[in-house]
């Protein structure tokens, strides 16, 4: 069996890919660097989205771990337009419901679950590796859950919590996924 544990980002101040966590979201980052040294388990791979909120939310633990962060393209945000568009939350649920859906240069739900699973994939094939913590965002997070639990669609998204953490219990024959945090 393998552990992925999935952290969406703390805090952050906005939604650009550089934007900094909070004040608040920094001591969240410390409050999971404690959840993890809690859980007690040696971690093989910490592998982040490229954006500054991901790995500012990590960076406490992978410092008290002396572990490196891995940054991967693949675990970014979805685009869900190249627009600013005012309904993005009517947009969101339309792609929840059906994810060939895209706006003009946004990626389609299918689309962004097909690359962030090969990121998936490499761990579950490597007899290497065991436990991982991937830390993302929660649009791409609800999308790869529902993989797993039917039931994660978009009420599940607006449920998700910053931080937030769902671990997947990976078996080649059945997986299951649990909520860790309720901070
Ligand atoms: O809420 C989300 O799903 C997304 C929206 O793009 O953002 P975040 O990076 O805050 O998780």
């Amino acid at each position: 069996m393998k552990k992925i544990y999935f952290v969406r980002h703390c805090s952050a101040d906005g939604q650009h890919k550089d934007s900094p966590l909070t004040t608040i979201g920094m001591r969240q980052a410390h409050l999971l660097s404690n959840f993890f040294s809690k859980e007690n388990i040696a971690i093989d791979k910490i592998i982040s989205s490229p954006y500054l909120r991901a790995i500012e939310s990590i960076k406490p633990f992978a410092t008290k771990s002396s572990s490196e962060i891995e940054i991967d393209d693949r675990l970014s945000e979805r685009i869900l337009s190249d627009e600013p568009i005012d309904d993005w939350i009517e947009v969101l649920e339309q792609s929840f419901n059906d994810h060939n859906f895209a706006l003009p240069g946004g990626e389609s739900a299918k689309d962004a679950i097909q690359r962030a699973n090969t990121v998936l994939e490499s761990i579950y094939s490597d007899d290497n590796i065991k436990n991982v913590i991937i830390v993302s965002h929660g649009n791409i997070m609800a999308l790869l859950l529902q993989q797993y639990d039917g039931n994660f669609g978009f009420e599940k998204w607006k449920e998700l919590q910053n931080p937030d953490i769902y671990l997947i219990n990976y078996n080649t024959d059945t997986s299951t996924i649990e909520c860790l945090w309720n901070a």
